[in-house]
């Protein structure tokens, strides 16, 4: 009892004091900077500047962990048991377009029987599945029957980007559910190759990159998905603030970047804005390229010379007009690696001479003790927490093992990401957090 009475003092303290920070931004208003601009387009409050956005996120986790305290534990578990409902509620109702037509028909509110009409759904379930996701925060029940959007399920109303990341998730994520018992049975035993992935199960071998592009009926439009997905990923993950939160302006003019595996160059589109004196090579595989062209990426910069797009497997040596003095960017492209392929990438990276590498990737903070069994050893995690701050996980760990899944890859720790570049001629200079990203930060490394 004297250990559950001194968390709940701990967390209720926390609540107080990072609320504190959270009321007063919001009666101040943000300036009016990029991050600003930035914070406003994703409806994110409490993002405009680094010290809210830090609250924000030791809050959360704060607040999750007093739901947690008093929840009932079996409950937990319970509701954790069954979260496979979620996926399948919110998939169906991203294909159904749901949130997109509730803003179409009336926001206020759209009474079952005409959503379930026009979605083509059962109006029996579709409202059922609504109230499960409504638990989450996204749709909510206005009154009994009628059914608007949340900010959470807005941002999937006319939002094929987004919701193309979302499909990438739990469409190929549910596609390779069943083959996990096989793979960890392999990697649990001596069988030898192991399986690289629940995917490579999936596909007799073929890697992820190569069978969305691959034209087999299971892949029809998933590369384009993958593609579209991957500009959605910017908003997902806040990369908006990136320029915000590294000083690419900072960068000598004239400076080129080589962005590895780069897609559709939503690199380039974040930092040209605030940064017009760089120069961009967006390397990535043929069909990507061919795409690139297709949609008219980065129109603008490509016609004036800015922004270079070229076919180039990150696994084969970098061409001539690579090498020498320009800095390389890896924006999440290591996590679907395993250690022998990043080593790989990192090397050929090396040998092409940058004058410095950012990797831009998530870095799993270690997993610290979330209760301890004496009052004040309670007090003991929440200083600690006080003082060094706190980022949610859940999305973190979801990457790792969605990169398990699909390609055998991993997220790393920093000790991890610091073991990896010291192994392949770089050393890991300074780490730039991203704010209300999944966990993502800049690596400013310089090759030794
Ligand atoms: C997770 S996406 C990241 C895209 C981009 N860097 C971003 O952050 O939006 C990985 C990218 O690597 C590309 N890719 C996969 N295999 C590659 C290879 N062998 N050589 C070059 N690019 C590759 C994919 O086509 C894809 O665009």
């Amino acid at each position: 009892m004297e250990t559950t009475l001194a968390r709940l003092n701990e967390l209720l303290s926390i609540v107080e004091s990072s609320g504190k920070v959270l009321q007063a931004s919001l009666a101040e208003h943000a300036k009016d900077n990029t991050a600003s601009g930035v914070a406003d387009r994703l409806d994110l409050p409490f993002h405009a500047d680094p010290e809210t956005a830090n609250h924000a996120a030791t809050l959360r986790v704060v607040a999750e962990r007093l739901a947690q305290l008093v929840t009932p534990p079996r409950h937990v578990v319970f509701e954790a048991a069954g979260s496979f409902y979620i996926t399948l509620c919110l998939h169906t109702m991203l294909k159904a377009d749901v949130a997109t037509l509730i803003e179409d028909i009336d926001p206020s509110g759209v009474p079952t029987t005409i959503l379930a009409q026009k979605a083509g759904l059962d109006s029996d379930m579709l409202p059922r599945m609504l109230r499960h996701l409504a638990t989450k925060g996204i749709f909510q029940e206005t009154q009994p029957g009628v059914w608007a959007n949340t900010v959470a399920s807005k941002t999937i109303a006319h939002c094929p980007e987004f919701c193309a990341h979302l499909d990438l998730c739990m469409y190929e994520g549910t596609l390779v559910l069943p083959h996990w018992p096989e793979f960890l049975a392999a990697r649990a035993s001596d069988v030898q190759p192991a399986p690289s992935s629940p995917f490579a199960i999936y596909s007799n071998g073929e890697a992820f990159y190569k069978w969305v592009h691959s034209g087999v009926p299971a892949a029809a439009g998933r590369g384009a998905n993958f593609n579209t997905a991957m500009r959605g990923m910017a908003d997902t993950e806040g990369v908006a603030f990136l320029p915000a939160d590294y000083s690419f302006a900072s960068l000598d003019p004239g400076t080129k970047i080589i962005d590895v595996g780069g897609g559709l160059g939503s690199l380039p589109e974040l930092v040209l804005p605030e940064a017009s004196h760089l120069k961009f090579m967006v390397q990535d595989l043929a069909p990507v390229i061919k795409q690139a062209a297709e949609i008219g990426a980065c129109k603008k910069w490509v016609d004036q010379g800015t922004v270079q797009f070229i076919e180039q497997d990150c696994f084969e040596p970098q061409p001539d007009e690579a090498k020498g003095g320009n800095v390389f960017v890896l924006k999440t492209m290591l996590h679907n690696y395993p250690d022998s392929k990043a080593t790989e990438i990192l090397k050929h990276v090396r040998a092409a001479e940058p004058s410095a590498l950012l990797v831009i990737d998530r870095a799993i903070v270690p997993v610290l003790r979330t209760q301890a069994t004496s009052p004040e050893e309670e007090k003991a995690l929440y200083d600690f927490l006080r003082k060094d701050g706190t980022q949610s996980l859940q999305a973190p760990t979801m990457y790792d093992l969605g990169m398990a899944a699909l390609h055998g890859g991993r997220v790393r720790s920093l000790s991890e990401w610091t073991a990896l570049l010291d192994a392949t001629g770089f050393k890991l200079n300074r780490v730039f957090r991203m704010r209300a990203s999944t966990g993502q930060a800049v690596l400013e490394c310089v090759p030794v």
